[in-house]
C-alpha cells in the first residue's frame, strides 16, 4: 500500500481496519499503476481476492482528485452491500448514494446505469470513472446486452470517462480488453487455496451420489467446517435436504440441536408476521433446520433466505442445498463446496452447465479468514464418468465469453428502440454503426471466419428488428428519419420487454370493456411477471377450475395459469398458506409477484391511454391497488389513505364497524385486534378529515 497515496491509505486504514496488507494479486495490480492511471483496465483475480478494494483505491483517487465515480453492479443485493459497505467513507466528506447526481460515488445496478446513458446525458457526462463489478456477466444472456450497450454508448456520450472492469478470469481476455481499449491485469492468486476433485460412488461404496454428500457432511461436521451442495432443481434442493436431515437427525449434539431450534422458529416467524400461516415448504425447511440442513431457492420468503444465509455464516447451520441462483450476488463462502447436478434442464434437454458455472460455483469453497483450504467435489457414478468429469472441469478450460446480444431478441429491439428515442439513431445506417462498436460488432469484424459476412447477417437481423418495431406501432418512419411512436417513447422510459409491452398493446386493441381477470391472465403470460411455479408433480385442476370461475378457459395450465390463479385469490384476500395448499404452488413469492403485477396494471394503462383507450381506465387504478394491498374493491379505500394499515386490520375494521368509520370512537377502534392509539389516530384523522 506505500505507492498509494497517503489520503487513500488513511481511509482504507480506517474503513477496513480487518485490511492489513494487500495480497499478492492485489499488489500485482497496485503496482501496475492502476490506481493513478487514467486508462481503461480489466482486472481479473479470482472470487474473494479482494477485486472490490481495488476498485475503491482506483474510485477514491478520482474523488479525491475532484472527480464523480459510478460503480455498477448486477444485483440489487449487491448494490446493497456495497452502499452499506462505501457509507464507512461518508466521515471524509465522500458522498455515497445510488445516483451521481447527489454522490461522489454512486453504487448503481446495471439498468439504472444504462437508463442514465439513455436519457441522462448532463449526469452521464459528470461521471469521471465507471467501475463494473461482476463484468464477466457480459457473456450472460439477460444482463449481458445491458452493460454491454451501456457501455458502448458511454463511451460515445463521454468518450473521456475511464473505465474499470472487475472480472472473474475470462478465456478471450484479449479480445475483452481490444474492445475495451483497456490494460489487462490477471492474477490467479486466492485467500484459500482450492482443492477440486470428483468423487465416484464406487470409490466411497455407496449407493448413490446423495450418500456420498452424506459422507462429505460426516466428515466437514467432524472438523466444524461446513458444506454447500448445489442441485439443478427447487424440488432437488428440499428432497436432497430432506434425505439428509432424516439420515442425521438422530446425531445432533445438544448445543447444536438447540442453535437449530432457534433459526427454525427464526424460518417459521416469517409467514407468522406476515399474516399467514407457515406453508408446507415452510414447514419442511424448519424440519430440516432442526437438523442443521436448510434448502434456499427463489420460491422461499426472501426473509428467510436472508436467515438461512445470516445463519449459515454465523455457522449455526451445516449445510445448505441450492440452485444456482445462489451463485450470483450472495457472498456465502463454504469450506466445502459440491456440485452434485452438473446438467442443466434447457428447451434441448438435458445440457451440462458451462465450465464457467464450475468455476463460479467451486470458486465458493473456502471461507477467508477461516478455512485454510477449500474443497469443491463433482460426483460420478463410475470410474470412467469420474474421468471425463475430471477432463471436462476440474482441468478444463473455461468457455469463449461470446456477446449475446443478436442472440437475445428483445436486447435488439431495446436497444434500437433506446437509439431511435435517445435521438443517437435517426437511420438503419446510425444503428448499424451503434451494433458495429458494441463486443458483439467487435467480435463479429475480428472474427475470421464471420468477418466476411458478420456486416450482412447484422443489417440482416436489425433490418428485421426494425420491421417488427414498424409493425408494431413502435417506431415510425417520418421525413425526418426513424422516430419513436408514443407508445415506443413509453417502452423506451419503461425497463419492460418490448415483448411485454406488445402483448398487452394487442390486448388493449381488444375490443369491449377491459376483463380485469383476463388481463390479469395476459400479465402473467409476459417475461416481466415473476412467476409463480407448481410444486413437483401435483394437480393443476384447481387452478383450471379458479381461472373457468373468472371466465378464462386454458387447456394447457402451466406456471403462467398458476400466477394469474395466485394473483386473483391474493386479491380476494386469500395468504400464502390458503394459496399454497388450494394450487400446489411455491406461494412464497406472492407478494413480490401481486407488487409486479400492479405496476404492469399501470404501465398497461399508459398503454392505454397512448392509444386512445379510454373506457374502463379508472377501474385499473382499482385493479392495481388490489393487486398491491391484496384486498377486494370494498377496503381499497381504506388501505389507501391510511399508511401501513394493511389488508388484515382494514377487513377486521370493516367487518366489526362497516366500511364508513366516521362515527366510530377511539376508544371502539383500539378494541380491534391490532390496532393501537397511533393507528386509532391515523384513522380518526383519515375520516375527521372527510
Ligand atoms: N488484503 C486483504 N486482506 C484481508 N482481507 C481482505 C483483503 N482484501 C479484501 N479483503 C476482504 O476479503 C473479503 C472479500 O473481498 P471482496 O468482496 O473484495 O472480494 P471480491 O473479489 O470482490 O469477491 P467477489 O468476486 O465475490 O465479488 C472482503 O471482506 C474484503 O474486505
Amino acid at each position: 500500500m506505500d505507492t498509494l497515496k497517503s489520503e487513500i491509505k488513511d481511509i482504507i486504514k480506517e474503513c477496513y481496519p480487518q485490511i492489513k496488507e494487500l495480497n499478492p494479486a492485489q499488489k500485482a495490480v497496485v503496482d501496475s499503476g492502476f490506481v493513478e492511471d487514467t486508462t481503461n483496465y480489466i482486472i481479473a483475480i479470482p472470487t474473494a481476492s479482494g477485486k472490490t478494494l481495488l476498485g475503491v483505491m482506483a474510485a477514491l483517487n478520482t474523488i479525491l482528485n475532484g472527480g464523480k465515480v459510478v460503480y455498477a453492479v448486477p444485483l440489487i443485493s449487491i448494490q446493497n452491500e456495497k452502499v452499506k459497505e462505501f457509507k464507512k467513507f461518508e466521515k471524509f466528506d465522500i458522498n455515497v448514494g445510488k445516483h451521481p447526481s447527489s454522490s461522489d460515488l454512486a453504487v448503481m445496478v446495471f439498468e439504472s446505469f444504462d437508463a442514465i446513458t439513455r436519457f441522462s446525458w448532463n449526469t452521464l457526462r459528470e461521471i469521471d470513472l465507471l467501475i463494473v463489478d461482476e463484468f464477466h456477466m457480459i457473456g450472460e444472456y439477460s444482463r449481458g446486452p445491458t452493460i454491454e450497450c451501456a457501455i458502448t454508448r458511454s463511451r460515445i456520450l463521454n468518450p473521456g470517462m475511464r473505465i474499470i472492469a472487475l472480472s472473474a478470469t475470462l478465456q478471450n481476455m484479449p479480445e475483452l480488453s481490444s474492445w475495451l481499449d483497456a490494460h489487462v491485469v490477471e492474477h490467479d492468486y486466492r485467500p484459500v487455496p482450492l482443492y477440486k476433485d470428483v468423487l465416484t460412488t464406487e470409490e466411497m461404496e455407496t449407493k448413490n451420489k446423495n450418500d456420498v454428500i452424506l459422507r462429505v457432511l460426516n466428515t466437514s461436521i467432524k472438523e466444524s467446517s461446513q458444506i454447500l451442495v448445489f442441485v439443478s432443481t427447487r424440488r432437488f434442493t428440499e428432497s436432497l435436504a430432506n434425505y439428509i436431515a432424516g439420515k442425521i437427525k438422530r446425531k445432533i449434539p445438544a448445543d447444536k440441536k438447540k442453535a437449530f431450534r432457534e433459526v427454525a422458529e427464526k424460518i417459521l416467524d416469517v409467514p407468522k408476521k406476515r399474516g399467514s400461516l407457515p406453508t408446507a415448504v415452510c414447514l419442511k425447511l424448519a424440519e430440516c433446520v432442526e437438523s442443521g440442513i436448510a434448502f434456499h431457492h427463489a420460491g422461499l420468503f426472501d426473509k428467510q433466505k436472508e436467515i438461512i444465509e445470516e445463519e449459515f455464516r454465523e455457522g449455526n447451520l451445516y449445510m445448505i442445498t441450492a440452485t444456482p441462483s445462489l451463485m450470483y450476488g450472495v457472498n456465502l463462502p463454504s469450506k466445502n463446496v459440491v456440485i452434485r447436478d452438473y446438467t442443466r434442464w434447457t428447451s434441448q434437454g438435458p445440457q451440462p452447465i458451462p465450465v464457467f458455472d464450475y468455476e463460479q460455483m467451486s470458486g465458493r469453497a473456502g471461507r477467508p479468514g477461516y478455512d485454510t483450504e477449500g474443497y469443491s467435489y463433482l460426483i460420478a457414478k463410475s470410474v470412467d464418468e469420474a474421468y471425463n468429469l475430471k477432463d471436462h472441469y476440474v482441468y478444463g478450460e473455461i468457455e469463449t465469453t461470446h456477446s449475446k446480444l443478436i442472440e437475445n431478441k428483445d436486447a435488439v429491439y431495446k436497444q434500437i428502440i433506446t437509439q431511435i428515442a435517445s435521438t443517437l439513431a435517426r437511420n438503419p445506417q446510425d444503428i448499424l454503426e451503434f451494433f458495429g462498436s458494441t463486443f458483439y460488432g467487435f467480435q463479429m469484424s475480428n472474427n475470421e471466419y464471420l468477418s466476411a459476412f458478420s456486416a450482412d447477417s447484422m443489417e440482416y437481423e436489425i433490418n428485421q428488428a426494425l420491421e417488427f418495431l414498424i409493425q408494431n406501432g413502435i417506431l415510425q418512419t417520418t421525413p425526418e428519419g426513424i422516430k419513436t411512436t408514443e407508445f415506443g417513447m413509453l417502452i423506451a422510459k419503461s425497463n419492460y420487454a418490448v415483448k411485454t409491452a406488445v402483448r398487452l398493446r394487442e390486448f388493449a386493441k381488444m375490443d369491449g370493456e377491459i376483463d380485469i381477470h383476463k388481463l390479469i391472465y395476459e400479465i402473467s403470460k409476459t417475461p416481466d411477471m415473476p412467476m409463480i411455479s407448481f410444486k413437483g408433480r401435483k394437480s393443476k385442476e384447481p387452478v383450471r377450475e379458479r381461472l373457468n370461475k373468472e371466465g378464462v378457459f386454458i387447456v394447457d395450465i402451466g406456471n403462467s395459469e398458476a400466477t394469474a390463479a395466485t394473483l386473483i385469490e391474493w386479491m380476494n384476500e386469500r395468504n400464502e398458506y390458503e394459496i399454497e395448499n388450494a394450487f400446489n404452488v411455491y406461494a412464497a413469492s406472492t407478494r413480490r409477484s401481486s407488487y409486479e403485477a400492479s405496476l404492469l396494471v399501470k404501465f398497461f394503462k399508459r398503454i392505454c391511454e397512448v392509444l386512445g383507450v379510454y373506457s374502463g381506465l379508472n377501474s385499473l387504478d382499482v385493479l392495481s391497488a388490489r393487486l398491491y394491498y391484496g384486498v377486494k374493491d370494498d377496503i381499497v379505500p381504506m388501505v389507501v389513505s391510511i399508511k401501513r394499515l394493511g389488508r388484515k386490520r382494514a377487513r377486521a375494521l370493516v367487518n366489526a364497524f362497516g366500511a364508513d368509520l366516521k362515527s366510530v370512537t377511539k376508544e371502539e377502534l383500539v378494541k380491534i385486534d391490532g390496532i393501537g392509539p397511533k393507528t386509532a389516530e391515523a384513522i380518526m384523522n383519515r375520516y375527521k378529515s372527510n
